[in-house]
């Protein structure tokens, strides 16, 4: 292998703390050739502060098992989402949660996970000053009661029911993280995100403009708009790898696609078009958040499937192709490594990762003891491998 250049890549957005850096190298294509007619190709290679996961689906037992290297291989840290059977509605939970990730971990992982709490209509107050004191609860989540997968315990009136709750985390800048639709089997299941925007989150903020909110999933213009238009600071916005490349035709192409299957539902090419500009913009207010969902095959392929795509394996891959394809590449590294963290006042990671820009096939699928998991693209040949410095 012969390096032909190094130049560090400095991006208005980055500042002076980047350490963002493309490398070119040549790589021998054929050694079986005479050397006189060896052909080289030329291989990019990123380097990035290590990345974390501001929404992530870990689930516990034999599935927590599977996917959790899929995800400490490559992120510092990830917000761990509480929606499990049953809630991790307490500190208490929380705490015995975050122990069992910690032991499913790899040996030799320094990965964190950054517990959360699932809001319910009876949550205390008291609640969030033990979440605070914990040091390891990091957020409360906000499922509209029956909005997505293990919704059932979520809030049924938030503007109603919560407002304590809510003037603590303001006392307690603990952030609110929102799954952004409303349930009324009125409204479109196309319009739920803007329709929450307009009815839910809007007069929340007005409320308590001092609440730090994270949208999470955003699929829509009206999000990336919202989010903008908001104090900077105080409201953010994840993104997921599959709001970013697909689009709602991809749910019937060729025939029913029960893997491209997750809430908010995709939407149309103009949503997804303007979440692509919004995140490879630079703009500081968005971070990633892979919203990665594993379930078992046999819950996705039914007649009635489970909401969720499983991304965590081909996330960074993703994202490094929709900066890539943007020609936005030097600000990956701020939605990857720096947003997040800053929003949530905790340091950046000090170590790197890679992303080779080399071809690589996603498995077609990761067996464990009961089941198996469909990762999205799964089988198809993607780009930017991540990998340890
Ligand atoms: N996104 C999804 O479609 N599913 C998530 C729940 C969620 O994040 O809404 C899950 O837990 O499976
Ligand atoms: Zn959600
Ligand atoms: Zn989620």
């Amino acid at each position: 292998m012969l390096k032909t250049s190094f130049f560090p890549c400095k991006g208005s957005a980055l500042g002076a703390r980047s350490v963002f850096s493309i490398k070119l190298m040549s790589v021998l294509v054929n050694a079986r050739v005479p050397t006189h007619l060896k052909a080289f190709r030329t291989i990019m290679e990123l380097s990035i502060t290590r990345p974390d996961d501001w929404h992530l689906h870990l689930r516990d037992g034999e599935l927590l098992e599977a996917v959790v290297s899929h995800t400490s291989h490559h992120f510092g840290r990830a917000i761990i989402m509480p929606n499990l059977k049953p809630p991790i509605t307490t500190t208490a939970a929380a705490m015995a949660y975050r122990h069992s990730i910690l032991k499913a971990l790899p040996q030799n992982s320094d990965f964190t996970p950054l517990m959360t709490l699932y809001l319910t209509d009876t949550t205390s107050p008291n609640e969030i000053k033990l979440a605070r004191d914990s040091g390891v609860v990091f957020a409360v989540k906000l499922y509209p009661a029956g909005a997505t997968t293990n919704s059932q315990d979520g809030v049924t009136d938030l503007l109603g029911k919560c407002l304590p709750v809510i003037e603590e985390m303001v006392q307690q800048n603990m952030p609110l993280l929102v799954h952004g639709e409303v349930t009324s089997p009125d409204v479109d299941v196309f319009d739920r995100e803007k329709v929450f925007i307009d009815t839910v989150l809007s007069p929340l903020i007005q409320k308590f403009p001092q609440l730090k909110v994270v949208m999470e999933h955003i699929t829509t213009m009206d999000a990336v708009n919202f989010v903008e238009s908001c104090d900077q600071g105080f409201v953010a916005g994840t993104v997921t790898p599959q709001h970013l490349v697909l689009n709602r035709n991809f749910l019937f192409q060729g025939g029913l696609q029960p893997h491209n299957y997750c809430l908010p539902v995709l939407k149309r090419e103009i949503h997804r078009q303007a979440i692509v500009s919004a995140v490879t913009s630079g703009s500081k207010r968005f971070f990633l958040g892979t919203d990665s969902a594993p379930h078992d095959r046999r819950k996705k392929e039914c007649p009635c499937g489970c909401a969720g795509i499983y991304n965590s394996p081909v996330a960074l891959s993703v994202y490094a192709k929709v900066f890539e394809e943007a020609g936005a590449l030097e600000k990956l590294e701020a939605f990857t490594s720096f947003n997040g963290p800053d929003f949530y006042g905790l340091p950046r990671n000090t170590s790197k990762i890679k992303l080779i820009k080399t071809p690589w096939k996603v498995p077609k699928s990761f067996y464990f003891t009961w089941g198996d998991i469909v990762p999205m693209f799964a089988g198809e040949t993607l780009e930017w491998l991540p990998s340890h410095v």
